[in-house]
């Protein structure tokens, strides 16, 4: 549901609600009036099993990411960017489009990885944009829409994608509505400021947003974004996407939500 509002807004059922087991978050997401849901990986669960779970909630997804490898090891971010990962990279995307058509979701969330330090920056970040432009191919098949997300380097070093104009380069690089920007409010704080001119200027470009307050990537209203400003901002300028709450709640999920019926006050979406 879109409200007069404007303002839609999806739990990441990877950071909320981790007071319960992955497959209880989607009811507690229903309970705290959330009509939507993103995660980051899916694959651990077959789509039929996710499609009940959804179901049953009354949800539906609106994001997930493609598959990075185990935590720790050198693709655990993504292999979009790594010249010698084209066949993972490939078969992660085959795969993430799988899921997404299986669960009727809109939009896949490619990573670009960390650039190994013995790759010239210059060939990791073409491998990235033939990388991208590839999935984008495939993804037009599937009607699904990819997006790319620029990540702070404080906290994934050597991201291969660190700043919005860096993002929306590759976006007109590749040159296909299939691909847009996953405009995170929060990576975006830490690594540049200037928060609604760059949301303003890309916004023609920006699929999804995600949200944290900075610096602790917890709760909006528990840091220093001037969160009022920003959703007026693009409530006037009618965004018309999904708002991913992808954030590190300070304590118990349901207890910091206020923030949301302040900005969301016929419901989450
Ligand atoms: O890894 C992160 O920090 C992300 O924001 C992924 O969406």
């Amino acid at each position: 549901m879109t409200t007069d509002h404007g303002l839609r807004f999806c739990a990441n059922l990877g950071w909320l609600f981790g007071e319960v087991p992955f497959e209880e978050r989607f009811d507690a997401a229903a309970e705290a009036g959330f009509s939507a849901v993103e995660y980051a990986s899916p694959y651990g669960r077959s789509p039929v099993e996710l499609r009940r779970r959804l179901k049953d909630a009354g949800l539906r997804q609106v994001l997930i990411n493609s598959p990075v490898g185990p935590p720790g090891t050198p693709t655990a971010a993504g292999t979009a960017c790594l010249p010698d990962q084209v066949g993972e990279f490939r078969d992660g995307v085959t795969r993430a489009l799988d899921y997404a058509v299986e669960l009727e979701c809109p939009l896949v969330h490619l990573r670009a990885g960390v650039r190994p330090a013995d790759v010239p920056r210059d060939t990791a970040f073409s491998r990235y944009v033939a990388n991208v432009a590839w999935a984008g191919q495939l993804a037009s098949g599937a009607g699904v829409r990819l997006v790319i997300e620029a990540v702070n380097a404080r906290d994934v070093p050597g991201y291969l994608l660190q700043t919005q104009e860096q993002a929306a380069g590759v976006v007109a690089a590749v040159g296909s509505d299939q691909v847009g920007m996953l405009f995170d409010i929060y990576h975006c704080q830490v690594s540049q400021g200037d928060l609604t001119t760059r949301l303003e200027e890309f916004l023609p470009s920006i699929a999804h947003i995600q949200v944290a307050d900075a610096p602790g990537r917890a709760e909006p209203g528990t840091g220093e974004i001037a969160w009022d400003f920003v959703f007026d901002r693009l409530r006037a300028r009618g965004y018309p996407g999904w708002i991913g709450c992808e954030y590190r709640p300070a304590n118990r999920t349901a207890d910091g939500l206020g923030w949301l019926t302040r900005y969301a006050p016929e419901g989450n979406g």
